[in-house]
């Protein structure tokens, strides 16, 4: 068996296309654009990539976008005093600080700083708590687009055996609250766990965020399952790869994410989305 590949790009497009039609309505209705605030300290190279493809999606669907790009060496009260400022300014519906964040920086303290209403990321708390309790509000962007891109391709999740590797904050964590939201049995794994590759052969659906490529091995997989492959690795010879062995999953697989092409772009589509969610609490709280 080949598996059919999960086409992300062809997805987020699709999303990026209805939002502008949603930006147009609100503009027809006398409505503010939407505006995202990103913020980028010190100069990783593949955060920057990010938050320009960013900035771009944002003129793509006609969202206003304020960029600030601060040296490395800003520090942890100068950040937190730019979140509030952010925070109190009735232009901006999102606030979304790009990770990682320099080392002498407190990422938590600063997450928790961003009101939960502006938090376009989903990771403060409150959001994180919601998503457990089964009221999501803001929700994490990247598990997000992995049950967008479920639901796109009408793969029934209710009552499957969900396996998550790793469990990151960004990732695992509200992965396996995402799964469990949408009613599959939900393991997740992580680096105490004893015997990965049975864990990863009882799955129907696996996702696999843990950022080392070729972890999960293509013959772990069961024959006809759903590979999800969250890991963005970039190889000495400057090629993408994920965390999945992809040549010889695809041949165990039913359907699998490309990287690139997968995951990553419904990272940035769920972004957009949350961030027009934002701008539409904000529209209720102003008037
Ligand atoms: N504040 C945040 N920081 C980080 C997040 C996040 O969701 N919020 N996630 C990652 C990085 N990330 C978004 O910020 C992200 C990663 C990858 C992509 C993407 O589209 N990848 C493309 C390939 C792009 C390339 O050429 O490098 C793909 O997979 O096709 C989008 C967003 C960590 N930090």
């Amino acid at each position: 068996m080949t598996a059919q590949l999960i086409d992300g790009k062809k997805i987020s497009e699709q999303i990026l296309q209805k939002l502008a039609g949603r930006v147009q309505q609100r503009l027809d209705n006398q409505l503010r654009r939407p505006c995202l605030a990103v913020v980028l300290v010190g100069e990783d190279p593949a955060s920057a990539v990010y938050v320009r493809n960013k900035k771009r999606a944002c003129e793509t669907i006609g969202f206003e976008s304020r960029s600030y790009e601060l040296p490395t060496q800003t520090s942890e009260s100068e950040l937190l005093a730019l979140i509030d400022e952010m925070n109190a300014d009735k232009g901006v519906d999102g606030i979304l600080v790009q990770l990682p964040l320099p080392k002498h920086i407190n990422g938590q303290l600063v997450l928790e700083r961003i009101v939960p209403h502006k938090d376009v990321d989903g990771f403060h708390p409150y959001n994180v708590g919601r998503l457990a309790v089964k009221m999501p509000l803001m929700r994490p962007c990247t598990p997000k687009g992995v049950m967008t891109l479920l639901e796109a391709y009408q793969i029934d999740v209710a009552g499957k055996k969900a396996v998550v590797v790793g469990a990151s904050n960004i990732v695992g964590r509200p992965q396996a609250l995402e799964l469990l939201l949408a009613r599959a049995t939900v393991t997740v794994c992580h680096s105490a766990t004893q015997n990965l590759a049975q864990e990863v052969a009882a799955a129907d659906i696996v996702v696999v965020g843990v950022g080392q490529p070729n972890f999960v091995e293509g013959e772990w997989i069961k024959p006809g399952a759903i590979v999800i492959d969250v890991g963005i690795n970039r190889l000495e010879n400057g090629q993408l790869c994920g965390d999945v062995a992809f040549a010889n999953a695809r041949e165990r697989a039913a359907m699998i994410t490309p990287v690139p092409g997968g995951v990553g772009p419904m990272t940035i589509a769920s972004l957009m989305e949350n961030t027009l969610q934002a701008a539409e609490l904000h529209d209720a709280q102003l008037n």
